[in-house]
């Protein structure tokens, strides 16, 4: 994995697109330009079963013509089972330590929100780490408090050449923030899934980074 991966990371399930098909949105955001992909099917009314594993497919379908990688969101043995291109987990969900060993050489992505998080990230070779959320966010129910760019910052300050990705509530209007802070991209759900224009939004979001390093 690339740290320019990490520059527009499009996450999704059914529940978030309201209006259109979710492989629809999908398209469209790897026809614009989104850099990493990841299968975040959970919640109440969700796919389940052959169904949930058949979006699953049809999502990784999309990315592998779009040349973009294809992560999944907890489901460990789903990532295995589907040749996916890696996996993200947070706290709640299997240890670092026994995903890395099930996923071997995959990309392995880990959500921390303190230091003793990002340690065991890394002791087990975490590939990114995902901050935040940084802003409030309503995609997902039982999100920590906003945390504001501050961890960001001290993070990129230890660890310079970390992959790290910003997520929670990132929009058009606060996405520089968060580059400014040090990340290398930003990971974002209902800025792309309620977008009435999704192609002018990911090249807004993308138009942040490529700016800020130039500012720098
Ligand atoms: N899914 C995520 N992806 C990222 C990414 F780094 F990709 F931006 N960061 C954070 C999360 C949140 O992960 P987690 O805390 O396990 O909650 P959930 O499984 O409900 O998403
Ligand atoms: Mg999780």
């Amino acid at each position: 994995m690339k740290r320019d991966n990490l520059q527009l990371y499009f996450i999704m399930g059914t529940s978030n697109v309201l209006i259109q098909k979710p492989l629809n949105v999908l398209e469209k955001a790897l026809q614009s330009g989104i850099t990493m992909f990841q299968f975040r099917e959970k919640g109440p009314n969700t796919l389940t079963g052959q169904a949930y594993e058949n979006f699953a497919q049809e999502c990784q379908k999309l990315c592998q013509q779009y040349n973009v990688p294809f992560i999944v969101n907890d489901d460990v043995e789903l990532a295995v089972k589907l040749g996916a291109d890696g996996v993200h987990i947070g706290q709640e969900d299997l240890p670092v330590s026994m995903v890395r060993e099930k996923i071997g050489s995959m990309i392995l992505g880990v959500s921390v929100h303190s230091q003793a998080e990002l340690q065991t990230a890394l002791q087990y070779g975490a590939d990114y780490v995902g901050i935040g959320p940084i802003f409030a966010t309503s995609s997902k129910k039982d999100a920590k408090p906003p945390s504001g760019t501050k961890f960001l910052q001290q993070v990129r300050i230890q660890y310079p050449e970390l992959p790290i990705v910003a997520i929670g509530g990132l929009n058009c209007s606060n996405a520089h923030t968060v580059f400014k802070a040090g990340a290398d991209g930003i990971a974002v759900i209902s800025a792309i899934c309620e977008s009435e224009d999704i192609s002018n939004t990911i090249s807004t979001l993308k138009s942040f980074s490529i700016l800020d390093k130039k500012i720098k």
